[in-house]
């Protein structure tokens, strides 16, 4: 299936620049959905996850079909002061600002299997920051799944040394 061309491509959004690759295109297209779900499981099921954990937002998404298809929890990580119970929090750079991110204290224990997912991976500084969250929570992290990576930033570069997986290449 061709991919990319389920995927539209914004200039200038959000800001000047900028060329966002738009996955609401892909996500409103049944067989497309159906696709690259299972596509993503197929390449991901060998790292054997117990926890998919997704960055918001566009990482609930495909982290949580990715967890359903894995047979592992979903735990999500989001924007400052959006969980309700107490949280980890992290500041991160984005490649157009920058951010924080938090995760409730109690949704790992130590040890656990850890795959971190995003719809797409640009400077990795998102993936890095959620990464710092799992490590310092003393989880195994198993890998990272991206459904787009942008390779000119080389955001994979600034990646911890484990597997990393991404569907679409630009
Ligand atoms: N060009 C982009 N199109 C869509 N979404 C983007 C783009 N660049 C960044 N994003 C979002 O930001 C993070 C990844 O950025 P990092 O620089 O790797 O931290 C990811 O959640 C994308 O949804
Ligand atoms: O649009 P979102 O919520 O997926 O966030 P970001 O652009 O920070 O990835």
């Amino acid at each position: 299936m061709d991919l990319k061309s389920l995927i539209r491509d914004i200039p200038d959004f959000p800001k000047p620049g900028i060329l966002f690759r738009d996955i609401t295109t892909l996500l409103r297209d049944a067989e497309g959905l159906r696709y690259i779900t299972d596509l993503f499981a197929e390449k991901c099921v060998d790292l054997r996850p117990e926890f998919v954990v997704g960055m918001e937002s566009r990482g609930f998404i495909f982290g949580s079909l990715l967890a359903y298809k894995l047979g592992a929890g979903f735990i999500p990580v989001r924007k400052k002061g959006k969980l309700p119970g107490a949280v980890y929090s992290i500041e991160y750079a984005l490649e157009y600002g920058k951010d924080c991110l938090e995760i409730h204290q109690d949704a790992l224990q130590a040890d656990s299997r850890v795959l971190i997912v995003d719809d797409l991976i640009a400077t990795g500084g998102t993936a890095t920051a959620t990464a710092d969250l799992i490590v310092k929570i003393g989880c195994e992290l198993v890998g990272f799944g991206f459904i787009i990576e942008l390779q000119d930033l080389q955001g994979r570069k600034n990646l911890p040394d484990v597997p990393i997986i991404s569907l679409v290449q630009y």
